[in-house]
């Protein structure tokens, strides 16, 4: 995938390789322009969660990786929703991916 920047809630990025896909979501390392940080954001597609009826399974999810603390568990840092989309951010430092520094 080409390198672009993005404006997402909360700032402006420039948009990295797609790093995974799951389910109802697609996972990208982006860098925030402001600070050169790395980080991965995981877009959620809210229609597709709606259709198939795990809306409450999606909440419970990032409630619960809200309250989680170990060191073998990426640290969810911000969620952010628009109308169509669901937005993840997740701290980089505990990553484990070629994409992270
Ligand atoms: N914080 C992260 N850092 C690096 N890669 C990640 C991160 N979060 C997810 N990924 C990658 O993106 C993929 C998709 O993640 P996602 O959480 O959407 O789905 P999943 O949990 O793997 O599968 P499912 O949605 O079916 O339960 C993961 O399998 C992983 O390879």
């Amino acid at each position: 995938m080409e390198e672009q920047r993005l404006i997402l809630p909360g700032g402006r990025y420039e948009k990295g390789k797609l790093i995974g896909t799951g389910t109802f979501a697609k996972v990208y390392h982006v860098r925030e322009l402001a600070t050169g940080e790395s980080v991965a954001i995981k877009v959620i597609n809210k229609d597709q969660v709606k259709d198939q009826g795990m809306v409450d399974q999606i909440q419970r999810e990032i409630s619960a990786t809200r309250l989680l603390r170990h060191p073998h568990i990426v640290e969810l840092r911000e969620v952010l929703a628009t109308k169509s989309k669901i937005f993840i951010w997740y701290q980089p430092s505990l990553h484990r991916h070629p994409c992270f520094p």
